[in-house]
């Protein structure tokens, strides 16, 4: 099974299918810290990273705003003292969509390097 880091997001537009719950279930083995929240009926993925001050956690949140920038594809930041919460939804389709576990792939990946 290919990395989902490996991947890039492809453009997406409203309308384009959203992830199937069979492939939802097997890329999720590849992100296991990350949640599947439903706001307002729209089914997210979500984790928090704890930092031990908050100019780690900024610092972290910079680095996520820009992976998302270079993919031009982008989560909810949650900056506070110690803790940086990540969202990724697709907005276009308000669901999920392969690029948001790709993403949240690449996310974790931050932590690595
Ligand atoms: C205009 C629209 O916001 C852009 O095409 C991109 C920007 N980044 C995005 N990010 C996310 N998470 N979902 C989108 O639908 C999306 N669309």
């Amino acid at each position: 099974m290919t990395e989902l880091t490996e991947l890039k997001c492809e453009a997406c537009q409203a309308g384009a299918p959203k992830i199937s719950e069979e492939e939802l279930a097997k890329l999720m083995k590849q992100i296991p810290d990350w949640s599947l929240p439903v706001r307002d009926g729209v089914m997210q993925l979500e984790r928090a990273y704890d930092f031990k001050n908050f100019k780690l956690a900024w610092a972290f949140a910079n680095r996520v705003a820009e992976l998302a920038e270079s993919e031009f594809h982008h989560p909810s930041i949650l900056l506070e003292w110690g803790k940086v919460t990540v969202t990724w939804w697709t907005h276009a389709i308000n669901g999920l969509h392969r690029n948001d576990l790709i993403m949240a792939a690449k996310t974790d990946a931050l932590l690595d390097s």
